[in-house]
């Protein structure tokens, strides 16, 4: 194999997503089956041992992509020529726990890493923060790397994405394969609002073959959007394997792009676009074509659609002010 191996930075990586992603990383299911991959493991200095012992599991796969292993407690070494950073680490929401509660916490973790990323990384990379609350973590690291463009930060807005997708088949009994132009906007949290009024069942407008608004208030919206709470009650722990597999789906369709007559959801820096204030992240229909996405424009937005929307992005902009006040942007 003569290709120059893509150095992957996971952080979190002993943690359970680490475990559900890495695997998926090394055996080219985030890349590309011709693609090698280096990883390197970030981890805080208590979980260096555990992130050891995941990577003896992933020596022993002997993968043939698997160009190397570096683990380390250190995010400059971390993300010293990273292509690609999956920025999972970050303390998860608990029973009970309120996002808001998170955001002090874990800006001590995104702000230097995005230091390390802004001195360190290579010159294409791309950031993936999973994370929570992951679209204001995202705000964070890009806020202390003023030097890389700021539309490579990006925040995890697929597993609401695919949640929905699953919904919508379950409600109107067609494949997700033949469910298309989903869209997920605002916040990945309960305000998050998955719309489906440009969304396509077997061809068809998703709105219209559902032709039901009080599922669609009382079901569907609330169903996807608290699914992360949902999971947390029922399983003790924030979604793992779930939030690992629509990592893998956002760095790879930003990588490969996009199906013809398809879009997906990413939390993106705002451009303006739809009323969205300029510079938060916040998630948006977008294709993506040579590695590079772009908001889908021109879509009508409802009334209905419009309050969603902007209750949303209400969140992002009070969240944007904690952190501002907090000195972390
Ligand atoms: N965006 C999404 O859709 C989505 C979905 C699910 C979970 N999440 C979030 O992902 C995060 C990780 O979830 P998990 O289940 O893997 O949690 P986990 O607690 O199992 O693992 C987190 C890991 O991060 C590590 N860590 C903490 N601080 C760190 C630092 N400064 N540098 C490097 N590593 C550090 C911990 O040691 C731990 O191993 C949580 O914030 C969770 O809420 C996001
Ligand atoms: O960890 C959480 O708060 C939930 C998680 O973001 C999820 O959507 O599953």
């Amino acid at each position: 194999m003569t290709r120059t191996p893509v150095n992957v930075t996971v952080t979190g990586a002993a943690g359970q997503i680490g475990y559900a992603l890495l695997f998926r990383i090394a055996s080219g299911q985030l890349l590309g089956a011709d693609v090698p991959v280096k990883l390197r493991l970030l981890e805080i200095t208590p979980a260096l041992k555990a992130a050891e012992g995941t990577a003896m599991e992933l020596d022993d796969c002997a993968f043939p992509l698997l160009q190397g292993i570096d683990i380390t407690d250190d995010p400059n070494v971390a993300f010293d020529g990273a292509n690609v950073g999956l920025l999972v680490g970050a303390r998860p929401r608990t029973k009970g726990m309120e996002r808001g509660d998170l955001l002090e916490a874990n800006g001590g973790i995104f702000k230097p890493q995005g230091q390390a990323i802004n001195a360190h990384a290579a010159d294409d990379i791309r950031v993936l923060v999973v994370g929570n609350p992951a679209n204001t973590n995202a705000l964070i690291a890009q806020a202390a790397a003023p030097d890389v463009p700021a539309g490579r930060f990006t925040a995890m807005t697929r597993l609401d994405h695919n949640r929905a997708l699953t919904q919508l088949s379950k409600k109107t009994g067609v494949p997700v394969s033949e469910i298309k132009k989903l869209t997920i906007w605002g916040n990945h949290s309960a305000t998050q609002y998955p719309d489906i009024f440009h969304a396509t069942v077997a061809g068809k407008n998703a709105a219209e073959v559902v032709n039901d608004e009080k599922w669609l208030a009382e079901d569907f919206i609330p169903t996807v959007a608290k699914r992360g709470a949902a999971i947390i009650e029922a399983r003790g722990a924030s979604s793992a394997a779930s939030a690992a597999n629509a990592a893998i789906d956002h760095v790879h369709t930003w990588v490969n792009g996009t199906d013809e007559g398809d879009w997906v959801s990413m939390g993106i820096p705002s451009d303006g676009s739809y009323s969205v204030p300029e510079g938060l992240i916040s998630s948006f229909p977008v294709t993506v074509k040579d590695g590079t996405y772009e908001i889908v424009q021109g879509l009508e937005i409802n009334d209905f659609s419009r309050a969603r929307i902007d209750a949303s992005v209400k969140e992002l902009e009070e969240e944007r002010e904690a952190v501002r006040g907090l000195g972390l942007i």
